[in-house]
């Protein structure tokens, strides 16, 4: 099966390297272009998946093809490779976050296109992301097969479209305010001493290893709160202290920012 991508950045080349980790494809099953062929040439032959020499040339040489471009830019490049579509109707997988199944089809003009949203995030690269996905009647004859690839990337969803832009938020960007998580708990170590790599380290397993126990446990996130705190303790000291700074509510509306922002991409 040769996979096609459109714009070859960040999540482009985290699903390519998820992909190559899995073994689910070969580097010879993929092929790219994206917009400064500067920024991509180096991961090719990092990777050895194959260059196009322009989106048309991907499409012609694919079995199905990634949309990874950033979503302004979604008519224009629609528009650009429509006739190559239209000779192949090649099924196209959109990762656009914000750009609905039906924008999509206004575009190609046809409701009867093989289209697949998804909303992946950045962990696929190391095969532990969370990927939803929405396809239209049209593509349902190919949906096993992407479900397939997606499901070597990580956990994988069937979503409503109405859901994607909450999915986006608890999935999709969240990895960033994660990531800006283990960093702050990781700067307070080394305000008290530990080295940046051993506070990093420290604090990464830490959320790894309480992510694992969430997933694993019959018990709530909240009931978990309740073991780790001891009367009287450390624990409850810091979670106190963490409230009284707006630490749910903040992270509340980080999420509602973020649900905004999509559904402002949606009109
Ligand atoms: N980065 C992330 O964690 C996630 C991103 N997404 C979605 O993935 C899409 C891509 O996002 P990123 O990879 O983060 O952006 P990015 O900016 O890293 O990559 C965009 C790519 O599009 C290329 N491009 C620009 N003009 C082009 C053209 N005319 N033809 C072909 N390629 C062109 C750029 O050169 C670049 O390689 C977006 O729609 C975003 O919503 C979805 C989930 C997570
Ligand atoms: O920031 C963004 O717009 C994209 C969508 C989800 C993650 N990155």
């Amino acid at each position: 099966m040769q996979l096609g991508f459109i714009g070859a950045g960040n999540m482009a080349q985290g699903i390519i390297d998820g992909l190559l980790n899995a073994e689910a494809l070969t580097p010879g099953d993929i092929i790219i272009h994206g917009g400064h062929a500067a920024n991509y040439e180096a991961y090719a032959q990092k990777t050895g998946v194959q260059v196009a020499a322009n989106n048309s040339a991907v499409i012609a040489a694919s079995d199905m093809v990634v949309l990874a471009v950033k979503p302004l830019m979604a008519s224009d490049v629609i528009a650009e490779i429509l006739p190559a579509l239209q000779a192949k109707t090649t099924p196209l997988l959109s990762l656009l976050s914000g750009v609905s199944l039906l924008q999509i089809e206004g575009y190609l003009g046809t409701k009867n296109y093989p289209l697949v949203r998804v909303m992946p995030n950045l962990n696929v690269a190391i095969n532990a992301g969370m990927t939803a996905y929405a396809a239209n009647a049209a593509a349902q004859a190919v949906l096993p097969a992407v479900v397939k690839l997606l499901d070597a990337l990580g956990e994988t969803i069937e979503l409503a479209e109405q859901h994607f832009s909450t999915f986006v938020a608890l999935a999709g960007s969240s990895p960033a305010f994660v990531y800006m998580f283990i960093d702050a708990l990781a700067r307070a170590g080394v305000k008290h001493g530990l080295t940046k790599k051993q506070a990093d380290k420290i604090a990464a397993q830490a959320v790894l290893g309480s992510g694992a126990m969430v997933l694993q446990s019959d018990e709530s996130p909240f009931d978990l709160v309740d073991k780790v705190s001891s009367p009287g303790g450390t624990t409850v000291a810091g979670l106190l202290a963490m409230e009284a700074a707006g630490f749910m509510p903040s992270v509340v509306a980080g999420v509602d920012a973020t649900i905004a922002k999509d559904q402002e991409e949606q009109d």
